[in-house]
């Protein structure tokens, strides 16, 4: 290395694996790079080592965030300088992971309406940094990535789907993805026995919504930059999805939050308030807190007993986490936990390997990963796994108004959230339900007269406490039209342009990072 000179402070040493290096880009004698950006060098520095590079790559900044750094050699040989380009580029060419041409989706009116913004200032500049060449759809309507996926997009033809928008927007390319995939190979969708088959396109996530769950909790953070960087060096991160039907015709897909009840009223009023932005779940969080309501109905489920880990443990998904790299097929040789700890179990029946709770509920959450997001970093089930073919079922029965409080603030905190008498959680592979007042096909018809005749009962009795018959489902933030649903998880569906949250370092010292090449 005595023909080179780096502009890294001496006495540090940096290393950085090939496969977080971006790019790499020759300088002109006079600081300019071949792609036109120009940067200043010391003469005394262009005079002894007049030829030049510059590694443009990732380096870890705090609290899972990646940013791009870039660090220039100097050489005093325009031919060994040559050799050492063409060597580099030649070790990303190897790398046969890293996508180099993307269907982008940008999502204008999610979150604070900064899509557009976001991907043309923050994410389009890296990806033309490392040579990734991009079809960029600005939406024009919602649905119209969804369908122009599942009929339109030549898929052949790119290495990956990224979404700028929130987790509607990953709804809409997950659902055009899935639905194409299983039409091209002769899947029926309706059927929950089917085995689906799984997407070969990765999806990227750039967050520009207003809860951004899935990024969240699969980087760690919901930094554009970082999220570019994760689809730049080709990461790939399995998803499970999961299914949704009602007698036995498919309704939706999902892959993070199911929830009636609480999370269902949520967002059923949120949506009347989208003009709000993200704040529209903080309001509506609060109003639907206070009214309190509760459902009555019977959920029955199939525990997933021959898998390693439970929703109580202590254990959490991360980047390269053992339970998801088998699939979740691991039996654990001791006893599920939750049979050791279950509550309060009278009103359960077990037939044929199935469980079922009967009762009146606040809540009925089916978390397939831990939805951790800004206004919960540990999310809904904090041990969730992204990728083992389960979803965490977390029963929220009746209780005091104080009670749910501190359920629901224990989201916030280190406390468990499912220790309370009235919480159980199962991990699940297979789950239904079916509200009380309803079991057969004119469920809807009962449901939609039935809300208005409350909704009129209620206006003329403000203080009125009782609760309607039914709530909503909220599917990762869509609202289904029925209430009895039967769901199914299909491990590993989908694949994200993400490695899962890394761990920290214990002693990271970030403001004085390691460095030289
Ligand atoms: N051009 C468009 N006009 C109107 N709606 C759109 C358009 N493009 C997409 N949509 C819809 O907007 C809805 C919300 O978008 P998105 O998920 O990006 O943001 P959000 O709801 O604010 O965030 P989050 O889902 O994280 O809470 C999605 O369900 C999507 O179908
Ligand atoms: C009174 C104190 C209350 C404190 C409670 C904090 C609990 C927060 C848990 C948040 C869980 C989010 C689950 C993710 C769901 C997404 O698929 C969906 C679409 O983006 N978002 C919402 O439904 C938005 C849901 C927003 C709910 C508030
Ligand atoms: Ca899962």
């Amino acid at each position: 290395m005595s023909d080179f000179a780096s502009d890294v402070e001496k006495g540090t040493s940096h290393s950085v694996s090939v496969s977080e290096i971006l790019a790499v880009r020759e300088l002109d004698v006079d600081g300019g790079t071949k792609d036109g950006r120009w940067q200043k060098m010391p003469q005394k520095l262009t005079e002894a080592y007049p030829y030049a590079f510059t590694v443009s790559y990732v380096e870890r900044a705090r609290q899972h965030r990646w940013r791009c750094s870039d660090v220039t050699f100097h050489c005093s040989e325009g031919a060994l300088c040559q050799q050492w380009i063409q060597t580099i580029r030649e070790q990303l060419t190897a790398l046969t992971n890293r996508p180099k041409h993307l269907l982008v989706y940008i999502n204008p009116y999610g979150g604070k309406q900064q899509g557009k913004c976001i991907y043309e200032q923050k994410v389009a500049p890296l990806f033309a940094c490392a040579s990734i060449s991009t079809d960029v759809i600005v939406t024009e309507n919602a649905n119209h990535a969804r369908d122009h996926l599942k009929t339109e997009a030549e898929l052949k033809k790119y290495d990956g789907v990224v979404c700028v928008g929130g987790d509607g927007m990953f709804s809409e390319i997950v659902h055009g993805l899935v639905s194409r995939t299983q039409r091209d190979n002769g899947v029926d969708q309706n059927s929950l026995e089917e085995k689906l088959v799984p997407c070969t396109l990765r999806i990227g996530i750039i967050p520009a919504g207003s809860t951004d769950c899935i990024c969240y909790a699969t980087v760690g953070i919901n930094d554009p930059v970082t999220s570019a960087l994760h689809v730049i060096v080709g990461d790939s991160q399995p998803m499970d999805v999961c299914s949704v039907h009602h007698n036995n015709t498919f309704l939706r897909y999902s892959v993070s939050l199911l929830g009636y009840g609480f999370y269902g009223d949520v967002l059923a009023d949120s949506e009347r308030k989208r003009w709000m932005g993200p704040a529209r779940y903080d309001f509506s969080g609060f109003k639907t807190f206070l009214t309190h309501h509760h459902y009555e109905g019977a959920v029955s489920f199939l525990p997933a007993t021959d898998t390693l880990g439970t929703p109580r443990d202590k254990t959490r998904c991360r980047a390269g986490c053992f339970i998801c790299q088998h699939d979740g097929q691991l039996y654990s040789g001791d006893s599920p936990e939750e049979s050791k700890t279950a509550p309060d179990v009278s009103d359960r029946e077990y037939e044929m390997g199935w469980g079922v709770v009967r009762g009146k509920f606040l809540a009925i959450n089916a978390a397939s990963m831990s939805c951790a997001c800004p206004r919960s970093p540990k999310g809904l089930s904090p041990a969730a796994h992204l990728a083992d073919g389960t979803t965490d079922l977390i029963l929220v029965r009746k209780c005091s108004r104080f009670n749910f409080l501190r359920h629901l603030l224990r989201h916030t905190s280190k406390d468990d959230q499912f220790d309370m008498t009235f919480v159980e959680v199962h991990r699940v592979r297979r789950f239904r339900f079916t509200p009380r007042h309803c079991q057969n096909d004119s469920e809807l018809d009962l449901r939609e007269n039935g809300k208005q005749l409350f909704s009129q009962i209620c206006r003329d009795h403000p203080a009125c406490s009782c609760s309607p018959a039914y709530s909503s489902w909220n599917c990762d933030g869509e609202i289904l039209p029925h209430a009895a649903i039967e769901v199914g998880v299909h491990c590993q569906l989908i694949k994200l342009f993400a490695r899962g949250i890394e761990e920290q370092p214990l002693f990271e010292d970030l403001a004085n990072p390691p460095c030289a090449l």
